[in-house]
């Protein structure tokens, strides 16, 4: 493995595994106002470029999940068709794979997509299209990326389990699993029993956003009463670890649960500094976390409100925690450990893409 220390450019060129991804939230702002122009959509706070890119940074920097939530109907107004769909569901799978990704599950609501009439089952296939062209694509440049999709049921609708039973029905055309988004305080995931009790009854995957907004009650819920297997965010599980007065570090009976357990931590760091999860990179609790061996993932979440990659959330770890490749490949095989995808072809990813991709970094 390479002595240098990562830079933006490097981490770039190492395998990656992306975890938690929004396709609503990671549209390239070219294709915001192309799609908007061509489905007739149009409440755009503006056409241009370039100001685009910045309005959808500036309105989701807004400190409170709510509001950041709101820079999606924009998104979702211009994902109305099928067409529209195909497009941005490739040009995910085409970016993940520019940036070095190697296995993604990106994730997404088809509730949010039927405004124009589409039916729940066109929007997963359209979407399924596109990641098929997109991976195609990115294999004609040499890139090979494997995308699985997760199906995504919003709290404060109440259309989890029909969504549930979606996500089963397309689990052998590459939906991996089910997970709940939307806001947290006000919609615990006890709500959805019925949805996790059938993903699981039917040997299937799934996670919830939970400890993003709000707390530790939120966590234990999901993982208690609902089974997640694993948490979108999950950082406030730092409300049950203290430190004392000799600093020594003390886990609660939730903390060393979901520790114990191998829980894995969908942690997004950018997406949780501008939602007012974390103060800042430098004081973001994923230092913590991963200092006490918590089963931590990097995330992107949404990549055009957060203008970021996957390599770009490494490097400003990188430059906060001084992480080395040492500690992005544990951060990265946590992740493949994490998939919702069989076990025979994690461990080939493990073994014949990723450690065979630090072994041989530049230096
Ligand atoms: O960090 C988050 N927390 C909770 N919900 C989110 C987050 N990011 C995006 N979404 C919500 O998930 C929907 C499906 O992709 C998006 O439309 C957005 O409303
Ligand atoms: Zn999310």
């Amino acid at each position: 493995m390479s002595d240098l220390a990562p830079t933006l450019e490097t981490i770039r060129t190492a395998p990656k595994v992306l975890l938690h991804d929004h396709l609503d939230g990671g549209l390239r702002p070219r294709t915001v106002a192309e799609l908007a122009e061509a489905t007739g959509y149009r409440e755009l706070p503006t056409t241009d470029v370039a100001e685009l890119e910045r309005w959808f940074q500036a309105a989701a920097n807004s400190g409170s999940l709510e509001s950041y939530l709101e820079t999606f109907a924009h998104t979702c107004g211009v994902m109305q068709t099928e067409q529209a769909l195909v497009r941005v569901a490739a040009e995910a799978a085409e970016d993940l794979a520019e940036d070095g990704v190697v296995y993604a599950e990106v994730r997404y609501a088809p509730e949010l997509f039927v405004e124009r009439g589409l039916s729940l089952e066109a929007v997963v296939e359209a979407v399924q299209e596109g990641f098929a062209e997109g991976t195609r694509r990115a294999a004609e440049r040499g890139r090979r990326i494997h995308m699985a999709t997760l199906l995504c049921a919003m709290r404060q609708h109440a259309r989890a389990l029909e969504i549930a039973e979606l996500a089963v029905r397309y689990r052998d055309v590459g939906v991996a699993g089910f997970d709940i988004a939307g806001p947290e305080a006000g919609f615990p995931p006890t709500r959805n029993l019925d949805a996790f009790e059938y993903i699981r009854t039917s040997n299937a995957h799934f996670t919830i956003h939970a400890g993003e907004a709000f707390g530790l009650a939120s966590i234990w819920e999901a993982i208690q009463h609902c089974g997640a297997e694993r948490l979108g965010h999950g950082v406030r599980i730092t409300d049950d670890i203290k430190t004392d007065e000799r600093g020594e570090v003390h886990l609660g009976r939730l903390a060393g649960y979901v520790r114990d357990r191998r829980t894995p931590l969908e942690i997004c760091p950018s997406s949780n500094v501008q939602t007012g999860a974390a103060p800042s990179i430098a004081e973001h609790p994923l230092g913590l976390l991963a200092r006490l061996r918590f089963r931590v993932t990097v995330n992107t979440d949404n990549r055009l409100m957060s203008g970021c990659t996957l390599s770009s959330e490494f490097a400003e770890l990188v430059d906060a925690f001084g992480y080395g490749w040492a500690d992005i490949q544990w951060f990265t095989i946590n992740a493949m450990k994490s998939a919702f995808l069989d076990f025979d072809r994690r461990l080939d990813l493990i073994n014949n893409v990723i450690k065979p991709g630090y072994a041989k970094l530049p230096n």
